[in-house]
C-alpha cells in the first residue's frame, strides 16, 4: 500500500456508451493525469461517434446519494459538473456541493452535443445560473453555451468579452470561453480559449487542428483542469496544463467509429514519455 495521499476528484455527470465524453473521458483524463476518479451519473446517453441515440436521465436523488457516499466516505478534493439535464438534479447537486463545502469547482454548462442532441432541457438553464454558476471556481462554456449563459450573440472577440463579464457576473470565478466552435477573424489558424477572472482577460492560443475527431473535447478539457485542481494548483495554472492535455489529445485524436471520433487521452502522457527518454 502506497503512504502517499492521492488527489480525488468526482465528476457529476452523464454516461457516453461511446467512450469520448462524459463520465468516461472524465475519469480517463483523472487517471491520466494521476487523480483518483469518482462518478456520480446522472444520465446514461446511447451514443457513439454518429450521435446520440438517447437520453435516459435518472431519478434525482440518485445522483444526490452518489455525491453522498463518496463524499463522506472518500473525501474530495475537485469536481467538475457536466451533463445535468434537468432542474431537479441541478437543484440537488448545487445542494450537496453547498452542505460538502467544495470550493474547487469546475462547471462544464454542456447543453447541446456537438451532433445537436438536448443534454440540459432549456427550462433548466435557469436553474443552471442561479444554483450552479454562484459555487463555480471556474466555468467553461464553449461560444454556443455562452451566447445562452450571457444572454447575447457572439460574432466579434468584443463580444466574446462583454459575455465573459456577463457570465462573470453570475458568480463564477473564472470564466473561459472555448474557442473550439468558432475562430474571429484576428484568430488566423488559432483556436483562442479566452479567460476572464472578474478583472481582466488572457487569450491561450493553440494551433487549430484540422480534424472531425473532437468528440469530447469540452469534457476532457474540463476534467484536465478539475485534475489540476485536485492536485492543489492553482486556477491558473489548472487551467494551462488542461490546455495542453487537450491540445495533445486533438493532435493524435483517435480514428475511431464512423463518425466525430473521440480524442486520444493517452496522448499527452506518451509525449512526456518520449521527452523523458
Ligand atoms: N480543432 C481544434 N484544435 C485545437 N483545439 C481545439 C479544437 N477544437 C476544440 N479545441 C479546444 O478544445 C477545448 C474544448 O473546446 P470546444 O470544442 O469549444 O468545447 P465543447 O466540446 O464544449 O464544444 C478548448 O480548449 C478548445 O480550444
Ligand atoms: C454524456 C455526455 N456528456 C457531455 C457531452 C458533450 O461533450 P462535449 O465535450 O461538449 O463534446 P461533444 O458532444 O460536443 O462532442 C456528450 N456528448 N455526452
Amino acid at each position: 500500500m502506497t503512504d502517499a495521499r492521492i488527489p480525488r476528484a468526482l465528476t457529476i455527470a452523464g454516461s457516453d456508451s461511446g467512450g469520448g465524453a462524459g463520465i468516461q473521458a472524465d475519469l480517463k483524463t483523472f487517471q491520466e493525469l494521476g487523480v483518483y476518479g469518482m462518478s456520480a451519473l446522472t444520465a446514461v446517453t446511447v451514443q457513439n461517434t454518429l450521435g446520440v441515440h438517447g437520453v435516459y436521465p435518472l431519478p434525482p436523488e440518485a445522483a444526490a446519494e452518489q455525491i453522498e457516499a463518496v463524499g463522506g466516505d472518500i473525501g474530495v478534493d475537485a469536481l467538475k459538473t457536466g451533463m445535468l439535464f434537468n432542474a431537479e438534479i441541478i437543484r440537488l447537486v448545487a445542494d450537496r456541493i453547498r452542505v460538502f463545502g467544495w470550493e474547487r469547482v469546475v462547471v462544464d454548462p454542456v447543453m447541446i452535443a456537438k451532433g445537436g442532441a438536448e443534454l440540459l432541457r432549456t427550462e433548466a438553464v435557469d436553474a443552471l445560473k442561479r444554483e450552479l454558476l454562484p459555487l463555480a471556481m471556474v466555468v467553461t462554456p464553449n461560444i454556443p453555451e455562452a451566447e445562452v449563459l450571457a444572454g447575447m450573440g457572439i460574432r466579434t472577440r468584443h463580444d466574446c468579452r462583454e459575455a465573459a463579464r456577463r457570465i462573470g457576473g453570475l458568480g463564477p470565478r473564472i470564466v473561459i470561453i472555448k474557442g473550439g466552435h468558432g475562430s474571429f477573424e484576428e484568430d488566423g489558424d488559432q483556436v483562442v480559449d479566452l479567460v476572464y477572472d472578474g478583472t481582466g482577460f488572457t487569450e491561450l492560443s493553440a494551433k487549430r487542428v484540422n480534424t472531425v475527431h473532437t468528440h469530447g473535447t469540452g469534457c476532457t478539457f474540463s476534467a484536465a483542469i478539475t485534475a489540476g485542481l485536485a492536485q492543489g494548483l492553482s486556477a491558473f495554472d489548472a487551467i494551462q496544463s488542461g490546455r495542453l492535455f487537450i491540445q495533445a489529445a486533438i493532435e493524435d485524436g483517435l480514428n475511431l467509429g464512423q463518425g466525430q471520433g473521440p480524442t486520444n487521452h493517452w496522448a499527452y502522457n506518451r509525449r512526456r514519455q518520449e521527452v523523458l527518454q
